[in-house]
């Protein structure tokens, strides 16, 4: 390397020539460790003694139909924790790195980076010490383009008839059969599977799920749609079938992260999108300052295991939310208490989100006299055209998740729109019949563009080191 030192910015384009890619756009985090790179459909392959491993990477987040398939030599296997705290199980690979004519060797981990807006973390491993980090600069090496992939392989999504499995517990509800029929009518086999009836061996080297007696092949994709009440078991069988690496709708982690209803308004409010004053708690000892955080005028308090606005109570003065509080807290259950949006009418408005699209809305209206508009408890739904912030708001809530497919709730305030609750199993029947939009169609459109290419051969013979 050359005496002055190579600078880099907070973001970066950058090329790994020993996978073929020509550009990458990284985000330079000198608190990341290791680099890490995106990658699906991981397969590992050759000898014991010279592991390498097969990946698919799209480079560019706008353009799901390029995709590059990449080998590389395995260094290692490592626990990571990202910046979610999570921990997972990696491959490292050696790889060369270039930025302009400069080159070096780095490690990369490789994790499934959907969901990110950069394919690449440049960690501090990679930094060598002839290099500065500018954390207040961007791009200080040669910008690059996706334009540089002209000429790369384009997949046919649409062409390529998936082997689909739904995990339901209810095969003949309305959402099940739509997604039946529509995966069908595109060419795709769809089976239904009881995710309750599923089971498996932890220890086995080559991860399976069993079923009636047999293990379940290898499928393309799965459409997980669980109840509240499977989550935890649920969760257990769909990070099963992401081990064996099936594309799934919607992860495991992310589903869990909506399901908790109070990480979920952690992680809304962290990343600033609006949501009723939400203040939560168990048995709480001072209740006039429990309600003061949700703002003192008229609450809302949530049981947190409600649902279909069953244990969703309105207190409309300070004196009726202590006796609420109070009563909740001999129940010893967990709880929010929530500033009241009164402006809302009585209604909410279900966004359904399909990667980063809203692809139908409706908007449930409480019956006279009620302030929740569940269906359920007699509200009428119907067709509502979004303001472009709802829509935004919306699609940032399932990114947030790391959903690719959810019902989001949010209320009208004087003050924009403030989210409820995200869904990561949303009915298709309210949205469907209401909206009159297709969106069991757009459900398995985006899974055809995102399921990656599994070669069974490869994976059956050297999954396991
Ligand atoms: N803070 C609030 N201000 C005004 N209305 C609210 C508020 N919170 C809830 N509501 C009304 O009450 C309804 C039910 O509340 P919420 O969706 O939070 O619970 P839930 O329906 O029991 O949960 P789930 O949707 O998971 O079944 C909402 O759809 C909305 O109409
Ligand atoms: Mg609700
Ligand atoms: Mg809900």
């Amino acid at each position: 390397m050359s005496n002055t030192p190579l600078k880099l910015g907070w973001e970066e384009w950058l090329s790994l020539p020993d996978l073929g890619l020509p550009a990458i756009r990284a985000k330079v985090d000198t608190g990341a460790k290791t680099s890490a790179l995106h990658a699906t459909a991981l397969e590992p392959f050759g000898p014991i003694d010279k592991p390498q491993i097969r990946f698919t990477l799209r480079p560019n987040p706008d353009d799901p139909d390029l995709e590059v398939v990449c080998a590389a030599p395995v260094v290692d296997r490592r626990e990571v924790t990202s910046s979610n705290g999570e921990t997972e199980l990696r491959y490292v690979i050696f790889t060369t790195v270039q930025f302009g004519s400069e080159k070096w060797p780095i490690q990369v981990t490789l994790t499934n980076r959907e969901t990110m807006a950069y394919r690449m973390l440049f960690g501090r491993t990679s930094v060598t010490e002839e290099m500065m980090v500018l954390p207040t600069e961007s791009c200080l090496q040669p910008v690059l383009s996706y334009d540089l992939y002209k000429g790369f392989p384009r997949r046919k999504a649409t062409k390529r008839p998936l082997r689909i499995v739904l995990l339901t517990r209810e095969p003949n509800n309305y959402s099940s059969q739509r997604l039946k029929q529509v995966a069908e009518e595109r060419g795709h086999v769809l089976e239904m599977v009881d995710t309750r009836r599923c089971y498996m061996a932890i220890n086995a080297t080559q991860p399976e799920v069993h079923y009636d007696g047999k293990a379940l092949p290898q499928y393309d994709a799965v459409i997980p749609r669980i109840g509240a009440s499977m989550t935890f078991y649920g969760m257990a069988v769909l990070r099963q079938f992401e081990m064996m690496g099936a594309y799934c709708l919607n992860s495991a982690q992310a589903i869990g992260a909506s399901r908790d209803k109070l990480y979920a308004h952690q992680l809304l409010a962290r990343h600033r999108l609006g949501m009723p004053a939400t203040a939560f708690a168990s048995s709480p000892k001072d209740t006039k300052d429990l309600i003061s955080l949700a703002g003192n005028s008229a609450v809302v308090v949530k049981l947190l295991e409600s649902t279909q606005g069953k244990g969703v109570v309105l207190a409309e003065t300070n004196k009726a939310a202590e006796s609420l509080v109070d009563a909740f807290r001999g129940l010893e259950a967990n709880f929010l208490v929530q500033e009241f949006v009164k402006e809302a009418g009585g209604a909410d408005i279900r966004c359904f989100v399909v990667g980063n699209k809203v692809v139908g809305a409706i908007k449930r209206q409480g019956a006279d006299g009620e302030f929740r508009s569940n269906l359920h408890r007699g509200g009428s739904a119907h067709v509502v055209k979004l303001t472009p912030e709802e829509r935004k708001v919306a699609i940032k809530a399932t990114k947030v998740m790391g959903l690719s497919v959810a019902g989001v709730d949010l209320l009208r305030s004087d003050t924009g729109p403030k989210i409820l609750e995200v869904n990561s199993s949303p009915g298709l029947e309210g949205i469907e019949k209401t909206s009159k939009k297709d969106v069991a169609a757009k459900m398995i459109e985006h899974i055809e563009i995102h399921a990656p290419i599994i070669n069974t051969a490869i994976r059956t013979k050297s999954q396991n080191f």
